[in-house]
């Protein structure tokens, strides 16, 4: 049966140093950070998954943010190597944790950079943001890591946020949702659905028609709601003021056999 596992990384107490790179910086309460990770992995586990917690990396500010450290392919786990030097330390962690679960493990090497949030996969396509903390060296290992194993990578220019997956993501039917503002160019995704906001565009599939979502994305939830999905809605304020969003906070385990 594949696993529902998902990886997650409690916050690191300098959590408030993350980086801010299209937003100005506001104050992190770290206390309400930790209700709001919290309140997140109970909703993962209320909804099936047996959450892995990897070491904590308290040196590391964004170390929350896993998902940036690891990019799965069936039963492959690609080290990320990320854009921003600060979080390079935070993979050791992961790469431990990963292959004590029986990934095969492959590495982004340098010049290579990419961070897991530029990477969406829908079924066997993968696209891959080319943007401020992914270059072209590491779309080019990404194709060379994936492509083998049956994977058809897709790079898509971001420009006007963090990562891809802070513009796009998408629905259970591979129906790919955004908000136009912040996409580059919309037109590369063939089924593609517009949303209100852009907290709206980030959503983690639980499983059935369950949508994980932002609260601060309320008119999307709605639309998701009309459309016959389930939004399950945490709050994660405290990690948006940090440019996260909740697809950062977990990496999901689907194609291991374990
Ligand atoms: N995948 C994501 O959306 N990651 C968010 C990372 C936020 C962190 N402050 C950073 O700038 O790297």
């Amino acid at each position: 049966m594949p696993s529902k596992k998902a990886l997650v990384r409690r916050p690191s107490p300098r959590l408030a140093e993350g980086l801010v790179t299209h937003i100005e910086r506001e104050r992190v309460d770290a206390d309400l950070a930790v209700e709001q990770w919290e309140a997140y992995v109970t909703a993962l586990r209320t909804h099936g998954w047996e959450t892995v917690e990897v070491d904590p990396a308290d040196d590391c500010p964004d170390s929350v943010f896993v998902e940036d450290t690891v990019v799965m392919y069936k039963n492959v786990a690609l080290i990320a190597r990320p854009g921003a030097e600060s979080r390079r330390d935070e993979t050791a962690g992961v790469e431990e944790a990963v292959a004590g679960l029986g990934c095969s493990v492959n590495w982004i090497w340098e010049p290579g950079t990419l961070e897991g949030g530029d990477v969406l996969k829908i079924g066997d396509t993968v696209y891959v943001g080319r943007g401020g903390r992914t270059n072209a060296a590491g779309v080019q290992q990404l194709r060379a890591a994936f492509e083998p194993l049956g994977a058809r990578v897709v790079a898509v220019p971001v420009s006007k946020v963090l990562h891809l997956k802070s513009a796009v993501t998408a629905l259970p039917d591979g129906t790919v949702i955004g908000h136009i503002p912040k996409m580059d160019v919309p037109s590369l995704f063939a089924r593609f659905l517009p949303v209100p906001e852009e907290a709206g565009s980030h959503v983690v599939l639980l499983g059935g028609d369950k949508l994980l979502i932002a609260a601060s994305a309320p008119k999307t939830a709605e639309l998701f709601a009309d459309l016959g999905y389930e939004p399950v809605v945490v709050d994660i304020s405290e990690f948006e003021k940090l440019e996260g969003c909740v697809t950062c906070l977990s990496v999901r385990l689907r194609g291991l056999y374990v």
